[in-house]
């Protein structure tokens, strides 16, 4: 592994991501890049009415993150400092899939191709995997207002196509190191032991 991996850490909603980035990049003295959640304008309004905010929704999901990850480029990848991030740009693609049909479907692909294609990867992607009890129990536990009430149909389908999705970056981009973790019996919140043999297994992958 080079000395200054880009880290990303993924799963569904709910699955813990912003936790245990938060905890890993303390633990590694890492710099981590964040999404940003509570300042789009269009999130209650997609929960409200999926069909008609959803194009609105995932562009400006893409431009923030692909803004985002410039910047990242810029402070720490180009200069070969390591950085984690509570995201992975291809989750765009997993979520937009999901939730756009037709020709916005197809015009936000070309986008996301063009906007990320030539954009460095991950070089470890830690993926929080999760049964849709758990989630539902988090995202409650979190209590954000815009996701009371969220559809358990299109959860359950977001944790399949995650699944789909990281067999086929898998196979996309091979030299990524593919850590999973089972968010459903492993407490990185509660259980210090448990989280620490996470944070081990990431240092011997970094060092
Ligand atoms: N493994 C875990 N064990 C116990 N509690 C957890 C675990 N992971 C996350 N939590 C709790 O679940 C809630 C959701 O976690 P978090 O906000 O980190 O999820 P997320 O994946 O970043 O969500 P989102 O997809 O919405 O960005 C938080 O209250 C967090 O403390
Ligand atoms: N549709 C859609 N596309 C995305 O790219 C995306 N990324 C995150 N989210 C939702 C999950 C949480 O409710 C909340 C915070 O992660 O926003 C998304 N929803």
């Amino acid at each position: 592994m080079k000395q200054a991996p880009f880290i990303a850490v993924e799963g569904p909603i709910g699955a813990g991501k912003t936790t245990l980035s938060s905890l890993l990049a303390e633990e590694l003295n890492l710099p981590i890049i964040k999404e940003i959640v509570e300042e789009n304008p269009f999130i209650d309004r997609f929960y409200q009415n999926m069909d008609d905010w959803s194009f609105q929704l995932e562009m400006f999901f893409l431009c923030n993150r692909y803004k985002q990850l410039e910047d990242t480029i810029g402070q720490y990848i180009a200069k070969g400092k390591p950085v984690i991030s509570d995201y992975h740009i291809y989750k765009n693609l997993i979520f937009s899939e999901r939730t756009l049909k037709g020709i916005n479907r197809d015009k936000y692909r070309q986008i996301y191709h063009i906007l990320t294609d030539d954009l460095p990867r991950p070089d470890i992607i830690i993926y929080i995997k999760a049964d849709l009890d758990t989630l539902l129990s988090r995202i409650a536990k979190r209590s954000r207002s815009f996701e009371e009430g969220i559809d358990k149909g299109y959860l359950q389908q977001l944790i399949e196509d995650y699944d789909v999705a990281m067999a086929s970056l898998a196979v996309q981009e091979p030299s990524t190191v593919i850590v999973t973790i089972d968010g459903n019996t492993i407490d990185f919140v509660e259980n210090r032991l448990q989280f620490e043999e996470i944070s081990a297994k990431v240092k011997e992958l970094i060092q």
